[in-house]
């Protein structure tokens, strides 16, 4: 019952939500509205018009940690206990351009015969878990279609609550993923990436064990004393090439990030839903950046990969669709954590995808799944560029990794000698 009023209390701006499904491959956004007698209402949910049921279920704990680990368990539930008919993508709610309004879920579409077994499977859920289930019917007329919140009230669960007429909306002016990304997807402060780890303590042990690792205190502005060179890139553009070159040659140390130190766990917080695994790696940064400032009172330090890389590939994870659905230049999403060490100078290589491919398949390794994506998806890879060169405090000088890995160093020298007066 406990549960049952917190879904509730999240309930009054049911009315004013937009829900975003993608169907055949392109968001589709719509909006409920109250049913008045003899009011036209437009023809919506053509593209699927061959099913006769749909469900939506949205994750509703108050517990963002929770929330998270459930949207995950939920795909492998449904997938798990639903009939093979029963067809399941991603969905979203948002309050449109409202900060942290949106709500993650699923879209159901039944080509069953009975609705029984579904909405037995769906009733067990309401019951026992943190969702929100509506479904929506059909009209008489194969146009109309109305949607029903199923109320939390124990032994009336099924008794269906006021009707909605379901209505086309407009796409938002930004897109919903972004609405979130702060503090989900990407983190500005050592203290937001550790309060989740901390949180998750008792679910992952191992979440423990990193906060140990960590320094005190973020090193926020205390400049080093030697040049800090960071270089970016996709997998393949060359950087390992070219880092352990600038070492040799600047009598540099190199320095990974995410930090040797926290390799062991990669595996594992990969596996975790976006928020647990990218203050994973957004603690890596903070960890580098304490060898890099004990390093830097010594000797210049070249650093393979840091916060551009964490940030970029986090949010072009969270955003679908082509670069354009990204947070807008200039956008806060974009912003330097103002506790984190910033470098003299970051540098993008940039490759042409073709040649990219060919010196990944020359390399013959494995990949990791992000990197496999951005082989098969142009867009995923077009968004992770562009998010790149978005950043800004500091911002990244793109080089171009084709030619020679000789003339790419040669090149880089001219930057850092131009920069950092060494
Ligand atoms: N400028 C270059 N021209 C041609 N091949 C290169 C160049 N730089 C690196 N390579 C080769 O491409 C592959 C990927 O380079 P690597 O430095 O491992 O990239 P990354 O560290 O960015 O994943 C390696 O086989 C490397 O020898
Ligand atoms: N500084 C970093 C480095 C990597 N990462 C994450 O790690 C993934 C790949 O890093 P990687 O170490 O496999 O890359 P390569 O060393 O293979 O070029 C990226 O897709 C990011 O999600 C990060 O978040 N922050």
């Amino acid at each position: 019952m406990a549960m049952a009023r917190r879904a509730m209390s999240l309930l009054p701006q049911w009315p004013s939500r937009v829900f975003s499904v993608e169907l055949d491959g392109a968001p589709f956004y719509f909006a409920i509205q109250e049913k008045h007698r003899g009011e036209e209402v437009p023809p919506v949910f053509q593209r699927v018009q061959e099913y006769y049921r749909c469900y939506s279920l949205f994750v509703c704990s108050s517990d963002r940690i929770r929330r998270a680990m459930f949207y995950a368990e939920l795909k492998d539930k449904l997938l798990r206990d639903l009939p093979p008919e029963c067809d399941l993508s991603p969905m979203s709610s948002f309050l449109p351009n409202v900060k942290d309004s949106l709500i993650k879920g699923y879209f159901l579409k039944d080509n069953s015969d009975s609705s029984s077994p579904i909405e037995r499977v769906l009733r067990d859920l309401i019951q026992r878990d943190p969702v929100f289930v509506c479904s929506y019917l059909r009209g008489d007329n194969c146009q109309l279609w109305t949607q029903h919140l199923w109320p939390h009230t124990g032994s009336q669960v099924m008794e269906k609550s006021k009707e909605y007429y379901v209505v086309p909306s407009e796409a938002p002016e930004y897109h919903p993923a972004t609405l979130n990304i702060i503090n989900s997807d990407v983190f500005y402060s050592l203290e937001e990436a550790c309060d989740v780890l901390k949180k998750c303590g008792d679910i992952i042990p191992e979440a423990t064990s990193i906060l140990e690792l960590l320094p005190s205190r973020a090193q926020a502005r205390s400049k080093p004393d030697f040049p800090v060179i960071v270089i970016e890139g996709l997998d393949a553009t060359g950087k390992t090439t070219l880092t352990k070159s600038l070492r040799d040659i600047l009598r540099a140390v190199l320095v990974p990030c995410p930090p040797q130190c926290l390799y062991p766990w990669r595996a594992r917080f990969d596996k975790e839903p976006p928020l647990i695994r990218r203050a994973f790696y957004a603690l890596g940064n903070y960890i580098t950046a304490e060898q890099i400032g004990q390093e830097a009172m010594k000797t210049p330090v070249i650093v393979d990969r840091f916060w551009h890389s964490t940030a970029a590939y986090a949010i072009a994870t969270a955003v679908s669709g082509p670069p354009c659905n990204l947070p807008a230049v200039g956008s806060e999403v974009y912003n330097w954590p103002s506790d984190l060490l910033q470098p003299n100078l970051v540098v993008l290589l940039t490759l042409d995808p073709e040649e990219r491919k060919r010196r990944l398949m020359n390399r013959g390794q494995g990949k990791t799944v992000e990197e496999q994506e951005l082989d098969h998806n142009r867009l995923f890879r077009l968004r992770v560029e562009e998010a790149y060169q978005r950043i800004s405090g500091p911002a990244c000088v793109t080089v171009d990794a084709s030619p020679s890995a000789d003339q790419v160093l040669q090149q880089v020298l001219l930057l850092i000698r131009g920069k950092c007066h060494l």
